[in-house]
């Protein structure tokens, strides 16, 4: 059977577990990595593998795993979809989604090509788990609490302000989907912690969660990237009242992301061209296999 050839965008966190993961999927073969210095100081875990600065100098790639920070998806899902190559991706901005999936579904019809957007575990597994849950109790409740663990996103974003060398955010759950940021920062040479808090702060990834920063000497002695949800529902099926449903996970952040995305890249083979997220896409098409494999051993 031929296998999908995958280009990995960006080799950070994400983008190491997603070469892992490819490594581990066996229907995938692993076209390249595209990263903004090319090939210079190439890691040795990429030693096999041709790493580029452009996405057009790798050959008959079929998808592209986005593993970029959330706020640069769109142009390159955007880019990447014009040269005719699907995109995924783990976009995590929950407000800016139904707008990126108007864009991107423009671009792909426009290129005949597909875009899995917001696809790791939140937004991504667990968004297929709130469906399912309001469709079994569709009056009801639902809280989702994650943590404690280090969110990537809010991370990736204190990464991103001025006067920050390092960053890790932590999420401490406080309750019915209310949540604490934790952020430690490593702080460049002559940057004033609390100008840095106040940026942070400012931003629409904190601006509505009690927020606290402190600077430490070293973020890598400090982070610890597990993570988890408890997802709970309670509400009425029918007339019928009382119906508790929960779904809980504890994981490693970047390696349970980098497998959703490859699910999900194997996934943007088989759909019309178009731009999606996780619940619209048949859960059956993550798996390697037949639809009647599947049906036999799952169902
Ligand atoms: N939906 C979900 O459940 C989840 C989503 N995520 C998302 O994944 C994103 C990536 O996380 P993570 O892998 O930890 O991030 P990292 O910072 O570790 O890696 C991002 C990589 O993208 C490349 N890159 C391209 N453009 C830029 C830029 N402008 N600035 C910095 N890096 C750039 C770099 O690779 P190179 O140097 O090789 O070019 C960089 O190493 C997060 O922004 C987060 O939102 C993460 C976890 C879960
Ligand atoms: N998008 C998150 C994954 C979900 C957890 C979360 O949103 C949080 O900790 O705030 C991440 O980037 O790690």
């Amino acid at each position: 059977m031929k296998k999908i050839r995958a280009a990995v965008v960006g080799y950070g966190n994400i983008g190491h577990y997603t070469i892992e993961a490819l490594e581990a999927s066996p229907d995938f073969e692993i076209a390249g990595v595209v990263r903004r210095q090319g090939s210079q100081d190439k890691p040795q875990a990429l030693a096999n593998y041709e790493v580029v600065d452009d996405i057009s100098k790798l050959k008959n790639v079929d998808v592209a795993i986005l593993a970029t920070p959330t706020r640069s998806c769109p142009e390159y899902a955007e880019r990447i979809t014009s040269l005719g190559i699907n995109t995924v991706d783990s976009f995590d901005i929950h407000t800016s989604i139904l707008d990126y999936r108007t864009q991107q579904m423009a671009n792909n019809k426009k290129t005949n090509t597909v875009s899995v957007i917001s696809a790791g575990w939140d937004p991504g597994s667990d968004s297929i788990v709130r469906v399912l849950m309001e469709s079994l109790a569709p009056k009801g409740l639902t809280y989702t609490n994650f943590g404690p663990g280090m969110s990537m996103g809010h991370s990736v974003c204190v990464r991103s302000k001025k006067g920050v060398k390092n960053a890790l955010s932590v999420t401490i759950p406080l309750g019915e989907g209310i949540h604490r940021r934790m952020v430690y920062v490593e702080l460049e040479d002559g940057a004033k912690l609390e100008e840095v808090t106040a940026e942070i702060k400012a931003d629409p990834y904190f601006s509505h969660d009690e927020t606290h920063v402190f600077a430490v000497a070293s973020v890598d002695d400090v982070r610890d990237m597990g993570h988890g949800v408890n997802l709970v529902r309670k509400g009425v099926s029918g007339k019928t009242q009382n119906q508790r449903l929960e779904f809980n996970m504890s994981i490693n952040n970047p390696a349970l992301t980098a497998q959703v995305l490859v699910n999900v890249a194997r996934a943007s083979m088989r759909l019309q061209p178009g731009c999606y997220t996780m619940p619209e896409i048949p859960v059956i098409d993550m798996l390697p296999g037949t639809r009647e494999e599947i049906v036999a051993t799952l169902v």
